[in-house]
C-alpha cells in the first residue's frame, strides 16, 4: 500500500509543489495549513509520514508545537521539518525534540525524496525491530555490574523462592518489571503462568471483571464465564503494575481475596479458591498515597511484605556500558543485523548522562543507533554519533579538540585543567567509588587522595558495595 504523507504549511504554493513532488513518486498525500487543521488530519488517520513547515501563519501553534502535539499522541510517526531563512536553529531544536530531519527552503525535489524515503525505511526499522523484540521474549534476569545492582540481586535471589509479597519500587523504566520476572523465574512456581494486570492502563469500570472474572449468565452462550487475572494465575504469579492507580474500592475487595485465597466472580457469585504469589510494582511514593486517602493502608501491609527498590539508573552509572552492550547484542541478535562497537568515549558520554527514562531510554538508544548510526558496521560508535542530548552530557575532556581553552594555558595549568577533568569524569564513571577509580586510572588510592585535594576535586569517598551473594 502506498505511503500516505500529510504536508503542513501555511503557503498553498510550497504544499502544491511538495504535492507534486511526492505524488510523481506514488505517494498519497494530505494537506493541511495551521495547527488545528494538522492535528484533525492526524487523528483522523494516521500518515506514514508528515511534512511540518516551522513558521507557520495563522496558526495556534508554531511548527515546534504541532510536533510536540503529534508525537504525545503517536512517538513513532516520523516528522520531517522545513525551514525558512532564519529558522535553521528552530530546526536543530525540532530534531533534538524528535523530529527526524529537516530541510531547507528552497530545496531540490532529489533532496526531498531522499530525506523522505530514509525516513520512511528508519520508521520501518524500528517498528520491526520492536515486533521482534516482544517475539524474543520478555527480560527475565537483571543485566548490570555495579554495587547496587548486586544487592538487588542478592535480595531477590533471597526473596524469590520464600513465596513472600513484594512490593517494587523505583522510577519508570528501571526494571521492575524485569524484576517481577525475575523473581518468578526462580521461584518454585517458575513452571506455573506470570501474568501482569496493569493499573494504569485499565479502564477503572473494567477492572474488578479482569482481576475476578465474570460468571456465565443465563444464556451462557451470549454471556460465557470468563475467567480473572487471578483465576488465570493460579499456580503462579501475577503481577499488579502501577498498583497505585487501582482504584480504592477495589482495593478493599483485593484486601480480602489475599487474607482469604479466594474471591466470587461476578454476576453470579461463584467461589473461587486460587493459590497466586502477588507481586506488585510502583513509581509513585505509597506513604504520601495512604497520607491523602488514596490508597488502602491494610492492602500496603499485605503487598509489601518484603519491599524491594530498584534505583534510577543514574545511581548505578556502572551499569551503562554493560547494559549498552547487552542491547547492542540482543538488538542486533533479534534483527540480524550487525552488532555495532561502542567506543569507550562514547560510553563515557553514555555514563555521565542522566537517563530520565532510565534503562528503557538506553534500551531504545541503542535500537536507534544501530540502525540510524552513520558509517560501516566495522566503525565504532563515537560520542558524535549520539542524539546531542546526550552528547552534550560528555565530561568536558571529551571535547577538549572542540575547545580552544586549553591552548591559551601554560603547561601546568593546561596540565592541571586536563586532570581536573578527566578525574571528574572517571568519578562519575565509578560512581564516585576511589578504589575503583584509582585502580582504573593506574594509581594509589592514597595518591589518587592527594590528587583530587590539590585540585579541589569533590569526591565522596564511597566504599565498594559488596557483591551479590546467594543466600
Ligand atoms: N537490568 C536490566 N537488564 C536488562 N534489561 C533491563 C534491565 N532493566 C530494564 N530493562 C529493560 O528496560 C525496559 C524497561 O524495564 P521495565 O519495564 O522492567 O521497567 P519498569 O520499571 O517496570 O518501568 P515502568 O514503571 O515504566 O513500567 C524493558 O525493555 C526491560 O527489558
Amino acid at each position: 500500500m502506498a505511503h500516505e504523507i500529510l504536508i503542513v504549511d501555511d503557503e498553498p504554493d510550497i504544499r502544491t509543489l511538495i504535492e507534486g513532488i511526492l505524488s510523481d513518486e506514488g505517494y498519497e498525500t494530505r494537506q493541511a495549513h495551521n495547527a488545528d487543521t494538522a492535528i484533525a488530519a492526524f487523528r483522523q488517520r494516521r500518515p506514514s509520514l508528515v511534512i511540518l513547515d516551522i513558521w507557520l501563519q495563522n496558526s495556534r501553534l508554531d511548527g515546534l508545537g504541532i510536533l510536540q502535539a503529534l508525537h504525545s499522541e503517536e512517538p513513532v510517526v516520523p516528522v520531517i521539518m522545513i525551514s525558512g531563512h532564519g529558522t535553521i536553529e528552530t530546526a536543530v531544536q525540532a530534531i533534538q525534540q524528535g523530529a527526524y530531519d529537516f530541510i531547507e527552503k528552497p530545496f531540490k525535489s532529489d533532496r526531498l525524496l531522499l530525506i523522505v524515503s530514509r525516513a520512511l525505511e528508519a520508521a520501518r526499522l524500528r517498528r520491526e525491530n520492536s515486533e521482534l523484540r516482544l517475539r524474543a521474549g520478555p527480560e527475565t534476569d537483571l543485566v548490570g555490574a555495579s554495587g547496587p545492582l548486586g544487592q538487588l540481586r542478592a535480595s531477590i535471589e533471597r526473596v524469590a523462592p520464600t513465596g513472600s509479597r513484594v512490593l517494587i519500587t523505583g522510577p519508570a523504566g528501571a526494571g521492575k518489571e524485569v524484576a517481577a520476572r525475575m523473581i518468578h523465574a526462580r521461584s518454585r512456581r517458575a513452571d506455573g503462568p506470570f501474568l501482569v494486570l496493569n493499573c494504569a492502563t485499565l479502564n477503572p469500570a473494567r477492572f474488578e471483571e479482569e482481576l475476578f472474572g465474570v460468571d456465565a449468565g443465563a444464556d451462557p452462550i451470549a454471556q460465557p464465564r470468563r475467567a480473572g487475572v487471578l483465576e488465570r494465575a493460579h499456580g503462579g504469579t501475577l503481577l499488579l503494575d502501577e498498583v497505585a492507580d487501582m482504584p480504592i474500592e477495589t482495593q478493599g475487595k483485593i484486601v480480602r481475596a489475599l487474607q482469604e485465597q479466594g474471591f466470587e466472580r461476578l454476576g453470579g457469585g461463584t467461589r473461587v479458591k486460587v493459590d497466586v504469589r502477588v507481586l506488585s510494582t510502583t513509581n509513585r511514593d505509597l506513604s504520601a498515597e495512604i497520607a491523602a486517602g488514596r490508597f488502602r493502608e491494610d492492602l500496603f501491609y499485605r503487598l509489601a511484605v518484603v519491599p524491594l527498590r530498584v534505583p534510577a539508573l543514574r545511581e548505578r552509572r556502572e551499569d551503562v556500558p554493560v547494559l549498552a552492550r547487552h542491547f547492542m547484542g540482543r538488538s542486533a541478535e533479534t534483527t540480524g543485523m550487525a552488532s555495532r562497537e561502542l567506543s569507550e568515549d562514547a560510553l563515557a558520554a553514555m555514563q555521565a548522562y542522566d537517563w530520565p527514562g532510565n534503562v528503557r531510554e538506553l534500551r531504545n538508544l541503542i535500537d536507534w543507533l544501530l540502525i540510524m548510526a552513520p558509517g560501516d558496521a566495522r566503525d565504532a560508535i563515537r560520542p558524535d554519533m549520539l542524539p546531542p542530548q546526550v552528547g552534550a552530557a560528555a565530561p568536558a575532556v571529551l571535547k577538549l579538540d572542540r575547545s580552544s581553552e586549553i591552548m591559551t594555558l601554560p603547561l601546568r595549568e593546561a596540565r592541571e585543567l586536563f586532570e581536573r577533568q578527566y578525574l571528574e569524569a572517571q568519578l562519575l564513571r565509578f560512581g564516585g567509588n576511589i578504589s575503583r577509580t584509582a585502580n582504573f586510572v593506574g594509581m594509589e588510592r592514597s595518591a589518587l587522595h592527594r590528587k583530587l585535594k590539590f585540585l579541589g576535586v569533590q569526591a565522596e569517598d564511597r566504599v565498594a558495595a559488596p557483591a551479590a551473594t546467594a543466600p
